[in-house]
């Protein structure tokens, strides 16, 4: 759902009635409306909606000087993008079926329920949005060119699929409704946000929380603040983040780990804009935009908010809220014509942090490390190369600085559970929340796909010598080549 304080989109109110205009003109403000534009000649129309972009419309039908249906034909030929809305005393259902067929987007009939009204702005105004959202993207699809390169510098990439997603958000980042990014551990989703945040153009902060381990009291208090006295400790007033982030963009990550309680009071924020600190009865209002990411399938875990018993359920009501706009980031293993680019960009940040001098980067260096899964995506690859520089004692970075980081036992996945001190039992058995396993297999691996798996990175990685391959997976040449012969049957 829209919220109408936060959409720019002008609402215009076309009636012969002056009386009907001012009633409406007062509705609209009440309900937060910014920009309403109110005409009692129906022949200035056109004109007037000349130097809009977009906008929404509602339209009388009986009208003096040019009828509301005259009105739609033509807007329906010159501005086939723009909702129009049919306000009128009419109740014939002929009427309203024509008017439906000419491209009106719906039919209020008069006296106009205050609640229908208003579900009628909100759709029009979403469907304005979504609109205006296509014709940009057509736009840049037909000019291939990014209209602000400059908040994308940090993301290096040449993938076609991420410049596609760059296009995305310079059309969706001033509407200011929510954002999901989904996206494997590492992948650049804060990045990503932060473009997103700087591309909206709006003047606050960028804030980011890290939900995930923060249960409801933690929450509340980290994100709506508290009065003084709230509880033992509270010894003065908190603002909390929001308040941080007004006119900016707060970015929830690890959303997926939500608790339940959470997740309702996070669906009233985005939905009305109201939240309560602890220990206060008066509700503050927030106008910051709402970013969130997950490394989870959160799409797994939404249930319906009567049927969400389990543990890890996310609520379908605010999943859907939250994904208004949705970014899907492709991880580093299906975008690995970046692999090059990122090494580069690594390797010198490193070399200028470390005042080492590498001076290049071995072609095999780079095709080992096109092979490998990356579970932990760009930042597994950004740790291999910090390292590397600094172990590298020559000019040039080899694989060599490298392999031993990329053998079976000695990668992002078995060092991020030592870090993390995961319990190896627990079905949480997970890096940052995704099984580096179900990454590579797409579910949990056989024991046969698993010694097929072995077998494919041994013969990679020994340059497909055998003898070599043999030894990495523990096993005599005569085994391996048996194995290869079993396989080719
Ligand atoms: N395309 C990129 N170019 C340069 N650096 C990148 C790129 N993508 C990610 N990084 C770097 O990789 C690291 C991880 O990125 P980021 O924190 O944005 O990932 P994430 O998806 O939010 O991770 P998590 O799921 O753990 O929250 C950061 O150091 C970031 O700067």
């Amino acid at each position: 759902m829209l919220d109408f304080h936060k959409s720019d989109i002008p609402v215009v109110f076309v009636d012969d009635e002056q009386s009907e205009l001012d009633a409406y003109s007062f509705l609209l403000q009440s309900m937060g409306v910014k920009k309403i534009i109110t005409i009692k000649d129906s022949r200035s129309v056109m004109a007037t909606l000349e130097s809009l972009l977009t906008c929404v419309v509602f339209l009388d039908l009986n009208m003096p000087q040019k009828s509301g249906k005259e009105v739609l034909q033509e807007l329906k030929v010159a501005r086939p993008h723009i909702p129009v809305v049919i306000c009128t005393a009419n109740s014939d259902i002929e009427t309203a079926v024509e008017c439906l067929k000419l491209g009106a987007h719906d039919y209020l009939v008069k006296p106009i329920n205050m609640n229908t009204f208003g579900s009628a702005l909100r759709n029009a105004l979403e469907i304005s949005t979504l609109r205006q959202e296509v014709m940009n993207l057509k736009g840049f699809s037909l000019s291939q060119k990014l209209n602000h390169p400059e908040y994308f510098r940090e993301i290096i990439t040449k993938s076609p699929a991420m410049f596609t997603l760059f296009h995305y958000i310079e059309a969706i980042a001033p509407s200011g409704q929510p954002v999901l990014i989904l996206g494997e551990t590492g992948s650049g989703k804060e990045l990503t946000a932060r473009a997103i945040h700087d591309a909206s153009g709006v003047t606050g902060d960028f804030v980011v929380v890290d939900v995930s381990g923060l249960d409801d009291p933690l929450f509340s208090d980290t994100l709506f603040g508290h009065k003084r006295g709230a509880y033992t400790g509270a010894e003065k007033d908190r603002p909390g983040l929001i308040k941080k982030a007004n006119n900016g963009t707060l970015f929830l990550d690890e959303i997926g780990d939500l608790t339940k309680v959470s997740q309702i009071k996070l669906l009233r924020l985005v939905q009305e804009g109201l939240y309560y600190p602890l220990g206060s009865d008066q509700p503050k209002t927030s106008s910051t935009r709402i970013i969130t990411a997950t490394n989870k399938k959160l799409n797994h875990q939404v249930h319906s908010s009567e049927g969400a018993e389990e543990e890890n359920s996310f609520r379908m009501d605010l999943f859907y809220r939250l994904s208004t706009h949705l970014l899907i980031l492709p991880p580093l293993r299906e975008r690995t014509e970046d692999i090059p680019l990122l090494v580069e960009h690594f390797k010198a940040k490193a070399a200028d942090q470390m005042n080492r001098e590498v001076v290049s980067i071995a072609d095999s260096l780079i095709a080992i490390l096109s092979t490998h899964p990356f579970p932990g995506n760009i930042r597994e690859l950004k740790t291999y190369i910090f390292d590397a520089v600094a172990r590298c004692t020559t000019r040039e970075l080899t694989e060599n600085d490298i392999l031993d980081r990329l053998k079976p036992g000695m990668g992002v996945a078995t060092k991020l559970r030592k870090d993390c001190a995961i319990d190896e039992n627990s079905h949480k058995d997970q890096m940052g929340g995704i099984d580096a396993l179900e990454y590579i297999f797409g579910g949990f691996p056989t024991l046969n796909q698993l010694t097929e798996y072995g077998i494919d990175q041994a013969l990679k990685r020994s340059g497909n010598n055998q003898s070599k391959a043999a030894g990495m997976l523990g096993i005599s040449k005569q085994a391996l080549s048996k194995r290869l012969k079993k396989r080719r049957k």
